[in-house]
């Protein structure tokens, strides 16, 4: 047979009801022969039949069996219909099981005094047998009804409780009213409960403005305080307008992974500097941040001078040591408390260094000689190269207002003609670019 996908509306939990099986159905009476009428009438619909002749010996059965039904006697020597249903109705064991009482006391406050003690129905005597029959299975059925609904409902509170996202039901206030076991595990509830709490106190100030109906990525926070990343899709529950469903979903490996990754795309592995494309990207913010401040931009492009030669000479390896002792030079300098917002020190490529300096040609001129300054005093030897004993630099330095005849390229090109200048002039030099 060919399975039908579920549709959207379809019902998870409308699977096969328990099986049926034949009930089990107590008759009390004191008077034998009663039993026996009835006895005869049930016993061919399959129905398991227990008896008994007392209140006594019924409240006796009542424990040991699991029963669907009682049919019970009101006048009864010793202790009455009543009595026994009011017992039956005060155990664990038997106060879900239906009552009808059968019996000869027709009156109305009898009947009445029956339905106030529990009971399911009251059949008068003598018996109708159509009658009687069919209120007797209406109330099996009933039963049959109720014990699929227990196991719908224990069934989806299973799935609740297993499930790996995290589930609540909020009030239009956004206060928490149910969470399931892993809500609790995610916000470390422990013995704290989330019910009574509300859904805002549990995210990040930011992410409580951002809060809205729809899916969503937010900041939360445990109860203990540690930042959280989830993915919350709140929804209105469906026939209930005064409840909510928050479904959480914890994202923060995944998004530690992206921020890993983010951060592996823009960093150089040699140096941890910012590689090129965040130049790029650093260099483009740093131009319009100038540009609507109306702001000088100052951009360094520093080349190691006769790097080559260096690592003929001392070898590969000691190139890439040489390479991230001046990209640790940099880096503290662009990490400088005075440091400008924007400033960036990157690894251009190769042996080319760049320092985005929000900032005029002076303040330029400052920061380059001292990262020159710096680098000679690390003295690191050189023994191959024209420029001296250490290891030196080639700075080309431009600084320009952004306006609309100006571009961003305009000011790399400029440095970059400035530090070739500087090789030309000798190496171990700044040359400024005249601009403006
Ligand atoms: N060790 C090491 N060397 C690199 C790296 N990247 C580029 N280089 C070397 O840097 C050297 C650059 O050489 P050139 O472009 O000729 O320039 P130079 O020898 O510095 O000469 P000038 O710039 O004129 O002073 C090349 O030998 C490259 O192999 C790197 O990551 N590690």
């Amino acid at each position: 047979m060919i399975q039908q996908p579920l549709g959207p509306e379809a019902d998870l939990f409308d699977l096969p009801g328990p099986r049926p099986q034949p009930s089990a159905l107590l008759i009390v009476d004191d008077t034998p022969a009663n039993i026996g009428v009835l006895r005869t009438l049930l016993k061919p619909r399959g129905h398991q039949i227990y008896a008994a002749t007392s209140g006594q010996a019924a409240l006796e059965i009542a424990e040991r069996v699991p029963l669907d039904l009682i049919l019970l006697d009101v006048c009864m020597p010793e202790m009455d219909g009543f009595e026994t249903c009011r017992r039956l109705k005060a155990s664990p064991h038997s106060r879900a099981v239906p009552v009808i009482f059968v019996s000869a006391r027709t009156d109305s406050c009898d009947v009445v005094e029956g339905f106030s003690l529990g009971a399911a129905d009251y059949i008068h005597k003598p018996v109708r047998v159509e009658e009687a029959l069919a209120r007797i299975d209406s109330q099996l059925q009933l039963r049959h009804h109720l014990r699929v609904q227990r196991e719908q409902a224990e069934r989806m509170q299973a799935i609740v409780n297993h499930m790996a996202e995290g589930l609540l039901l909020v009030d239009p206030a956004l206060c928490i009213r149910k969470a399931n076991p892993a809500a609790e595990r995610l916000f470390g509830a422990g013995p704290m409960p989330l019910c009574g709490r509300s859904l805002r106190e549990l995210l990040a100030a930011e992410s409580v403005e951002r809060l809205r109906t729809g899916r969503q990525e937010l900041c939360a926070l445990t109860l203990q305080g540690e930042p959280l990343h989830i993915e919350l899709t709140l929804s209105p529950l469906p026939g209930q307008a005064e409840l909510q469903i928050a479904l959480l979903h914890d994202i923060s490996q995944y998004k530690h992974s992206e921020q890993v990754l983010r951060r592996l795309a823009e960093i150089d592995e040699l140096t941890q500097l910012a590689n090129r494309r965040q130049f790029d990207r650093g260099l483009a913010q740093a131009w319009r941040t100038a540009a609507e401040a109306g702001q000088p931009l100052s951009l360094l492009l520093l080349d190691v001078d006769h790097f080559k030669q260096y690592n003929d000479r001392l070898g590969h390896r000691a190139g890439d040591e040489c390479l991230q002792a001046l990209g640790q030079l940099l880096q503290a300098l662009a990490q400088r408390p005075e440091a400008p917002p924007g400033c960036l020190a990157a690894r251009y490529g190769g042996e080319e260094f760049a320092l985005i300096l929000p900032g005029d040609a002076e303040q330029a001129q400052a920061w380059a000689e001292s990262l020159r300054a710096d680098l000679l005093a690390r003295q690191l030897s050189h023994p191959a190269s024209s420029a001296g004993p250490w290891v030196t630099v080639s700075i080309g330095s431009a600084t320009l207002v952004p306006k609309p005849q100006n571009s961003q390229s305009e000011l790399f090109q400029a440095a970059d003609a400035a530090m070739y200048r500087a090789k030309a002039e000798g190496r171990n030099r700044l040359v400024q670019a005249e601009t403006d």
